[in-house]
């Protein structure tokens, strides 16, 4: 049983992150930048997929992060990842961009669900504070939402969580 751990970065923090969240789950594969990626077909090999995205492109329809993810948006989608579970992380900040916090899960989210992958680690909007998202579905998240600019007290305690739950959504975790 293999889970990758995937993410982009500009600044960094989603890299963070992504090392921050491998220990928290035991038999994931070293962190991969997707920057160094040649193609998508590692996806097809795993078990399960994690990825990390931040949002830059504030208020896009498309290409919300602004990093090596969205030349890949469209090869995801036509990937054929029926059985493999997916889970997003995103960064963002709350604060200065409250009406779109953590826009670049939904589109991540989205092609991933296109390409048949069952989609886990949803969470709660309770407890973060902002005025809007595109990646909330309901009352939830469709990923889990970091804010390491205006929360980064609360971080550890959303990683920890979020690594239980994956624990009880993805098979191959355990
Ligand atoms: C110009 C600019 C635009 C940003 N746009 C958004 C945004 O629309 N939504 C959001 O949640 N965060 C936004 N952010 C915050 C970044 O997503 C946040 O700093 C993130 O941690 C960066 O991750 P990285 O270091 O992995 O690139 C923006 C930051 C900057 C400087």
């Amino acid at each position: 049983m293999a889970v990758g751990i995937y993410f982009a970065t500009t600044t960094g923090k989603t890299e963070d992150i992504a090392d921050r969240l491998h220990p928290l789950l035991n038999g994931t594969n070293t962190p991969q930048d997707l920057a160094d990626l040649q193609d998508l077909s590692p996806l097809n090999d795993l078990d399960a997929i994690i990825c990390g995205i931040p949002t830059w492109n504030t208020g896009a329809d498309s290409e919300r992060s602004g990093t090596a993810w969205d030349s890949m948006l469209e090869g995801i989608s036509k990937l054929s990842l029926s059985g493999k579970q997916v889970a997003i992380y995103g960064l963002g900040d709350s604060s200065t961009y409250t009406e779109n916090f953590c826009d670049a899960i939904e589109e991540l989210h989205q092609c991933f669900k296109n390409a048949g992958a069952t989609m886990v680690g949803y969470v709660s909007k309770d407890g973060y504070t902002f005025e809007d998202s595109k990646s909330l579905i309901g009352d939830k998240f469709c990923g889990l939402p970091l804010d390491e600019d205006s929360e980064s007290d609360m971080t550890d305690d959303r990683l920890m969580s979020w690594a239980i739950q994956l624990k009880q959504e993805i098979p191959a975790l355990n």
